[in-house]
């Protein structure tokens, strides 16, 4: 599913309204009866419904939806934040619209102040948030501040127009935004809806079609949701006389003393995902054996120097770093790996720690494809950055870095986010908090190798990797919410793949106008910023 930034909403709207010939009046029409939907799914019969109203079309919007509400004899009230001299044109259209369904009364339209408001908020059964949308840019005014703070100090629903109001939507940060329960947006998700932080705000997300004409806006989708429907077309094909020889053969380097499980686990995500062949490389001070009897091992010999090429012989896809700890024979080896190995590479945990001092030299010299998977943790020590920062610039550090070394980032995480070095985006929302275990990472690994190895496409392996790593988690979490073993995800991923495989051909009759529903986030939200990642 095509997912955007703001720019390119307006846009879309712009070029709709002038080359399509669709009114704006049309338009808001049908995003303020989405939006009065919305507000009757949490609140079925509300004894009142009050809009918070700045001065652009957002707040038309909300105004919009409370007449569709007054005119089936709802009480409501639009509480404006600024004077009506600012308002568009469009809200103050919406406003005499509302006043006559309201049938005039003086109560129905008000100015906000922190003090005679809070009554009339506190005793609605729902707060339509519609003070900024898409137009919101830098930091919230004093007043929006002011506004928002009111709002969420209340213990009343909230459903926000479009956007939570002080959330950016083309990064997600916002720290002071509003907090929703339900965000009702419009043609297609904004980025910062779906990527964290800007996801702990929103409350439930519903798309809500009205109407414009994406072909109008762009020529190719930039960003992207996986949904399972998307899943079929990326599905590895495996011929019924399909021999393991044809589904690719993956070698797993990494490992160190006391971390020899790792790569093992790499591997059997990589089998889970369909790899015919596995081998893991091990220094010859490693075990002999894996754990898993699928698993073949070779050891490195003591002095390697010229006897690398044979060992990547025969070799379609190198994954190396789970476990490994740095040191000279480690950067000896990953620079081989990097510009000699002609197949995909996917690099992660301990390679980010040998390369720290000097990232750019993880670029591969042959221009062969290149996967990054760090953890938050992991791409902040590689860029010698704070936590911190990672976390809150993370749509942009991955853009910039993704075109730096050319290769494929994908950033694990709560929501985990993607990018290619031509600028593509995805974010991936399958995942569940049982996957909080060790070596759930190392398997993510395994299963984008596996795939690779079976010919999938860099980037289509990677974002089909994550949301069937997450769809397994969350599949696992429906018998055991709470300490699952990484081998037991690896399992999943197996068995979700399969089903998705079965389902692949059956087409299920859908309504391409209804209103999508695409997430339930926890609640309480939790801190953005430091986290856990801080202590690693
Ligand atoms: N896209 C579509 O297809 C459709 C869009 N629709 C709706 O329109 C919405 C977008 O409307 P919009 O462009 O009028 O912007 P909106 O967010 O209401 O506010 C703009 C005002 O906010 C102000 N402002 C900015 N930053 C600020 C800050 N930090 N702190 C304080 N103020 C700030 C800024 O003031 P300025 O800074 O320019 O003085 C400006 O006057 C969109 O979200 C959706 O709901 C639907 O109706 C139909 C189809
Ligand atoms: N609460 C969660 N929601 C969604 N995905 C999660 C959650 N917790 C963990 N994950 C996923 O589990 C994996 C953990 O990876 P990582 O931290 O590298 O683990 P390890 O290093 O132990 O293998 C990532 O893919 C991450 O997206
Ligand atoms: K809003």
């Amino acid at each position: 599913m095509k997912v955007v930034i703001p720019s390119e909403m307006s846009r879309m709207e712009k070029r709709t309204i002038q080359e399509g010939f669709l009114s704006e009046d049309l338009l808001m029409e049908r995003a303020g009866l989405a939006v009065a939907r919305g507000v009757l799914a949490l609140s079925p019969f509300p004894s009142s419904v009050v809009a918070m109203v700045g001065k652009g079309n957002n707040g038309a919007d909300a105004v919009v939806a409370l007449r569709h509400l007054a005119l089936k004899s709802i009480k409501t009230a639009a509480i404006l934040l600024y004077p009506e001299g600012e308002h568009s044109k469009a809200l103050s259209l919406a406003l005499k619209r509302l006043s006559v369904a309201q049938g005039g009364r003086p109560d129905g339209i008000l100015h906000f102040s922190p003090q005679t408001s809070i009554h009339k908020l506190r005793h609605a059964s729902v707060i339509i948030d519609g003070i900024l949308g898409t137009g919101f840019k830098g930091e919230p005014a004093n007043e929006v501040l002011v506004a928002i703070e009111t709002m969420n100090a209340l213990h009343v629903p909230v459903l926000s127009v479009d956007i939570p109001t002080g959330l950016d939507g083309e990064t997600g940060r916002g720290e002071k935004a509003v907090q929703a329960n339900r965000t009702v947006t419009f043609a297609f998700p904004k980025w910062g809806l779906l990527v964290d932080p800007g996801c702990r705000y929103t409350g439930d997300l519903v798309v809500s079609d009205i109407g414009l004409y994406p072909s109008l806006s762009f020529p190719a989708p930039s960003r992207q949701l996986i949904l399972p429907e998307d899943m079929a077309t990326l599905l590895p094909k495996r011929p019924p006389s399909l021999h393991k020889g044809q589904a690719g053969h993956l070698l797993v380097w990494g490992g160190s003393d006391g971390k020899w499980g790792a790569p093992m686990l790499s591997g059997l995500g990589g089998q889970r995902a369909g790899a015919g062949l596995l081998t893991l490389l091990f220094p010859h001070t490693g075990p002999k054996t894996s754990f898993f009897p699928e698993q073949m091992i070779r050891s490195l010999p003591e002095s390697f120097s010229e006897g690398l090429s044979a060992i990547f012989d025969n070799i379609d896809v190198v994954a190396m770093g789970p476990g490994l700890s740095p040191g000279s024979e480690e950067l000896q080896i990953s620079r081989y790996v990097l510009d000699e190995f002609s197949g995909p590479v996917v690099a992660d945990a301990g390679i980010f720690d040998l390369y720290r001092n000097f990232p750019m030299s993880l670029v591969r010299s042959n221009g062969a494809p290149l996967i990054l998977t760090p953890h938050p943790g992991e791409f902040a020590r590689y860029l010698n950055l704070p936590v911190s920062t990672v976390l809150e610039h993370s749509t942009e550090l991955l853009l910039e870095w993704s075109e730096k070394l050319s290769a494929i980032i994908l950033l694990k995480g709560y929501r985990t986010i993607i990018a290619a070095p031509d600028g593509r985006m995805t974010v991936n929302m399958t995942g569940s908090p049982n996957m909080a275990t060790a070596g759930s990472g190392d398997v993510l690994t395994g299963v984008i190798s596996g795939l690779l190895a079976q010919g999938t496409s860099p980037y289509e392996a990677v974002i089909l990797s994550a949301y069937l790593h997450g769809l397994a988690g969350a599949e696992l979490a429906k018998s055991r919410s709470i300490g699952i073993l990484a081998r037991e995800l690896a399992d999943s991923v197996g068995l979700v793949l399969s089903a998705a495989a079965t389902e692949m051909d059956q087409s299920v009759p859908h309504d391409p106008w209804g209103d999508i529903l695409l997430t339930r986030p926890a609640r309480p939200i939790l801190p953005t910023t430091g986290g856990p990642y801080e202590k690693i």
